[in-house]
């Protein structure tokens, strides 16, 4: 389980020589369990993408802590191979010079310091993510966005992780594409009981994959709802925000 307590971060407000400091994210408490979705749904520079990194570890929270299994993921071998993340923008997400299966298996290979897996973890990958076999030895740029994208999140499941960040992560995908990208999530939770955090602006994806979602505001906690109260949320911003976003 991720448990995220009382987290703050600032950031410095004109550049790096300033020393004043902005409030990005303020008093962030929750929790998301085995299996469990959590979509974070709020307007752009509420901090969505902030807390994604913080709970991936690329960067630390200025106060608070985010564990998971009970140890902080400030401690890279806490994280390694038990948190993935999967972003928005594919195209820089893994090495042009990288084969299919070279991205599939580097994290793999990392955590085990270089014993390379055997073929029939990195098939058994591909045909996860509905991919042929034969697109091992393909490179980036001879794949579709949304055939990258699921290259993006084989890799991301490789090590069977506890938690994965999908950070607008079928945002840039034509809508027929997005909704069998969202499917495919769908399938592999319930397959490996990984713990989603679904940042989106998409609200018709979160109702689809959801459990619960959170409503942020300025870097805060509005509301956290389960997705089939969604049309009983209590604070008059929730309600204004997703009117905006979803027709019910
Ligand atoms: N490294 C940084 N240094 C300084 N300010 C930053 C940094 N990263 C983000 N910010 C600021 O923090 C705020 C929150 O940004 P963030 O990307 O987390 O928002 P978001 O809700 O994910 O937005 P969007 O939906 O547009 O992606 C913004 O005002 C942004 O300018």
């Amino acid at each position: 389980m991720l448990v995220v307590d009382s987290v703050e971060k600032l950031y410095r407000k004109d550049g790096f020589f300033s020393t004043r400091k902005q409030h990005i994210l303020e008093n962030i408490t929750f929790s998301c369990g085995y299996g469990e979705c959590l979509g974070i749904i709020g307007e752009s520079g509420s901090g969505k993408s902030t807390l994604g990194r913080l709970i991936a570890g690329i960067e630390k929270p200025d106060r608070g802590s985010i564990l998971l299994e009970g140890k902080n993921v400030a401690d890279r071998t806490v994280r390694s191979g038990n948190i993935s993340v999967v972003f928005q923008d594919y195209t820089s997400s893994i090495n042009p010079f990288f084969t299919v299966e070279q991205a599939i298996m580097e994290p793999l290979s990392l955590r085990n310091k270089g014993i390379t897996e055997n073929h029939s973890k990195l098939d058994h990958l591909l045909r996860q993510v509905g991919l042929p076999s034969s697109y091992r030895m393909k490179y980036p740029h001879e794949l579709s966005g949304g055939e990258v994208q699921r290259v993006c999140i084989a890799r991301a499941i490789s090590t069977e992780p506890q938690c994965i960040v999908l950070d607008e992560a079928i945002s840039s995908l034509d809508v027929s594409v997005q909704t069998q990208v969202l499917e495919l999530l769908q399938d592999l939770k319930d397959i490996y009981r990984m713990s989603y955090i679904f940042i989106t602006h998409d609200m018709q994806a979160a109702a689809y994959l959801c459990d619960r979602v959170m409503i942020f505001r300025n870097g805060k906690i509005e509301e956290i709802v389960p997705i089939e109260q969604l049309q009983h949320v209590q604070s008059a911003y929730a309600r204004t925000l997703l009117q905006r976003q979803i027709t019910f």
